[in-house]
């Protein structure tokens, strides 16, 4: 029996979930957007409207197509309103805590043929199926950031993942226009599993002075054709996110070659997570950005 996906509801408003609203919401979805505050999901809002103003600046997309798209995103402080959804996708912080806690809260108010999809970069699929009341209509769903601009979507089956709960995924990332991938479920997939290490190397190769800020992102993007250094991409990720990634990487495969690196450490617990906090291993506080190392 295939399953027919109309209405997302997408958690947490951040550059993941915002951007998976607005691509949804641009492929004919309804979305519904929660966050832990109405004010966070207005600040997820108010993104989208930004990016969307900017596509019609460059004639991309006309006025009418960007209030007919803001139109089919409606705000959902609580879970009630995925009450309708067919489909609702967790884009929360990369923590296991966070995400049992939420899909704990969720399963009581969605329909019994809802689908569960997970954004996580890293966590089990399977261990976070478990905590639900419908682990055969779970999935991973992995998309790349910025959500509007990346082609990829990584495809995750828990081990009980149904084949029509993968079928409908499936169609979902056709019709948003993205490209999939298929991933077995082991730590990090398959993206981060081999992008993050890089990362993290390249924060090592800072830690022990080989290179500094500039002359490692200089390297990697005019040396391997990187659209952006190493650094530069770990603050636009997020490095808390990263943290948490190698985090999984190194428990989940207990591999010391997955070790976090101190000094990325260090600029989490100074709360200095990139470009979300206007500092990394950039300070963005200025007209452009300025290396702190
Ligand atoms: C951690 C995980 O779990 C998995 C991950 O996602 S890992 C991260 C994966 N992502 C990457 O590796 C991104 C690497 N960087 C890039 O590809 C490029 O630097 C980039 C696409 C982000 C920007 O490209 P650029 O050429 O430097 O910038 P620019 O010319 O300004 O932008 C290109 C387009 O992207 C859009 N764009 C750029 N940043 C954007 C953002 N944050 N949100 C939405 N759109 C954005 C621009 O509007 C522009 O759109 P048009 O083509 O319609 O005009
Ligand atoms: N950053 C990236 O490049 C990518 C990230 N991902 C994954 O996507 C997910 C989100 O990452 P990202 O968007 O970057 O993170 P952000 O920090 O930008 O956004 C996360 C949002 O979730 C909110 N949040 C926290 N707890 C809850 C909760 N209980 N209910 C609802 N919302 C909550 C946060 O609020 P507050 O800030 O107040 O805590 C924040 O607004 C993570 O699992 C991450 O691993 C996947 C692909 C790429």
């Amino acid at each position: 029996m295939s399953i027919e996906i109309r209405k997302v509801g997408v958690i947490g408003a951040g550059q993941m979930g915002g951007g998976i609203a607005q691509v949804a919401a641009a492929s004919g979805y309804e979305v519904a957007l929660n966050d832990i505050s109405e004010e966070r999901i207005n600040a997820g809002l108010a993104t989208i409207n930004g990016n969307l103003a900017r596509q019609v600046s460059k004639g991309h997309l006309t006025e009418e197509e960007k209030t007919l798209i803001l139109a089919r995103i409606t705000s959902a402080p609580t879970y009630e309103h995925f009450n309708d959804a067919d489909l609702v996708i967790e884009a929360a912080v990369e923590n296991e805590d966070i995400k049992r806690k939420i899909f704990q809260a969720l399963c009581p108010a969605l329909k019994p043929t809802a689908l569960i999809g997970t954004n996580t970069s890293s966590i089990s699929v399977t261990r976070l199926a478990s905590t639900t009341d419908r682990p055969e209509q779970f999935i991973g769903i992995h998309f790349m950031n910025p959500v509007p601009v990346m082609q990829l979507v990584e495809v995750i089956r828990g081990i009980a993942t149904s084949e029509e709960t993968f079928e409908a995924t499936r169609a979902l990332v056709e019709k948003i226009g993205k490209s999939l991938t298929v991933a077995e479920d082991f730590p990090g997939f398959i993206v981060n599993r081999i992008l993050l290490p890089m990362i993290n190397e390249a924060i090592y190769t800072l830690y022990e002075g080989v290179g500094s800020v500039e002359s490692i992102d200089t390297a990697m993007r005019l040396g391997a054709n990187h659209p952006m250094g190493p650094l530069q991409l770990a603050d636009f990720i997020g490095l808390d996110t990263c943290l948490s990634i190698m985090q999984v990487l190194y428990e989940g495969l207990a591999d010391s070659k997955y070790r976090p690196c101190p000094l990325l450490v260090k600029y989490v617990e100074a709360g200095w997570l990139g470009r979300k906090t206007r500092r990394g291993f950039y300070d963005y506080r200025g007209e452009k950005p300025v290396p702190t190392r």
